[in-house]
C-alpha cells in the first residue's frame, strides 16, 4: 500500500459539508494541567498554542496514561488563530507552487491541503487538534522516522503515518502513539503522524458521528466559547 491510500483530505467537500453543533466548550492552557508537556518551538507569546478544547485535554491525559512505562506524550500546538491558519496555507500554497512551475492553482491548493489544512475546516483553529510527538521522562524525543511538521516539497513522504520507508524502531514508536491516541478517541490525519484531533469536522467525517463538537473558536480564551462566523 502506498502512503495515499485510503487518504481523505481536508480538503475534500465531505469535511467541509459536516454540520458544526458548538457544544461551546472553553479552550483550557495544557500548561495547567501539570500533566502534559509542551515544546516551546512553536509557542506564540499569548499562549494560544498550548491551549486545546477541555475535552481534548482530558483526552490527552487519558491518552498519556496508555503509553507504556517511562514515555510521554510532548505537544508542540494545540489552538491556532484563523490569521495563522490563513499564513500556514499561503505559505504552503507558495512553496508548492514554486516547487511546481505551471501546476494550476487548484492542484497547488490540493496539494497544500495535504499539509496544511484549508482555514475554514481547520482542526486547530477548532481547538480540537495537537500535533504531537512522544519523548521519555526526561524529555528526549524518540524516533518517529520523520521530523514533526517535515513534509513536501522540502522534505519526502515519511510524514505519511503509514509510510513504509520508515526503519523498524521509528515505526513500533509510531505504532505506540497510534495505540494511545486512538484509544482515547482521536483521530489522526494520515498524511501527517503527529496530527491527531477530536470533535473537530474532520473528526465528525471519519468517525462517522453526524456532527462535528467544534467550530472555529476565539482567542483569548474566555470561558465558554462563543462560535465565530
Ligand atoms: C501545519 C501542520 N502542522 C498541520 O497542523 N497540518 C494540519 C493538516 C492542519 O493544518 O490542520
Ligand atoms: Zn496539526
Amino acid at each position: 500500500m502506498g502512503p495515499m491510500s485510503s487518504f481523505v483530505s481536508l480538503s475534500d467537500p465531505r469535511v467541509a459539508a459536516v454540520a458544526v453543533r458548538e457544544c461551546g466548550e472553553p479552550l483550557v492552557d495544557l500548561r495547567d494541567t501539570g500533566a502534559i508537556r509542551i515544546d516551546p518551538r512553536l509557542a506564540d507569546e499569548p499562549g494560544a498554542f498550548a491551549h486545546v478544547r477541555l475535552s481534548v485535554a482530558d483526552r490527552l491525559v487519558a491518552a498519556q496514561c496508555q503509553l507504556p512505562r517511562g514515555l510521554r506524550l510532548l505537544v508542540v500546538e494545540g489552538f491556532r488563530p484563523r490569521e495563522v491558519q490563513e499564513r500556514y496555507f499561503a505559505d504552503s500554497k507558495a512553496r508548492i507552487a514554486r516547487a511546481n512551475p505551471g501546476w494550476p492553482a487548484e492542484r497547488v491548493a490540493a496539494e497544500a491541503a495535504t499539509y496544511v489544512s484549508p482555514p475554514e475546516v481547520a482542526p486547530h483553529v477548532a481547538g480540537g487538534a495537537v500535533d504531537l510527538t512522544l519523548c521519555t521522562v526526561d524529555g528526549v524525543e524518540l524516533p518517529m522516522g520523520s521530523d514533526l511538521n517535515a513534509t513536501p516539497p522540502e522534505y519526502g513522504t515519511e510524514c505519511f503515518t503509514g509510510s513504509a520507508s520508515i526503519g523498524p524502531e521509528a515505526r513500533a514508536n509510531r505504532e505506540t502513539l497510534i495505540d494511545a491516541m486512538t484509544t482515547t478517541g482521536f483521530v489522526n490525519y494520515p498524511s501527517e503522524w503527529w496530527h491527531w484531533s477530536y470533535g473537530d469536522r474532520y473528526w465528525a467525517f471519519a468517525t462517522g458521528t453526524k456532527h462535528a463538537r467544534f467550530g472555529p473558536a476565539g482567542f483569548p480564551a474566555t470561558g465558554t466559547v462563543v462560535p465565530i462566523a
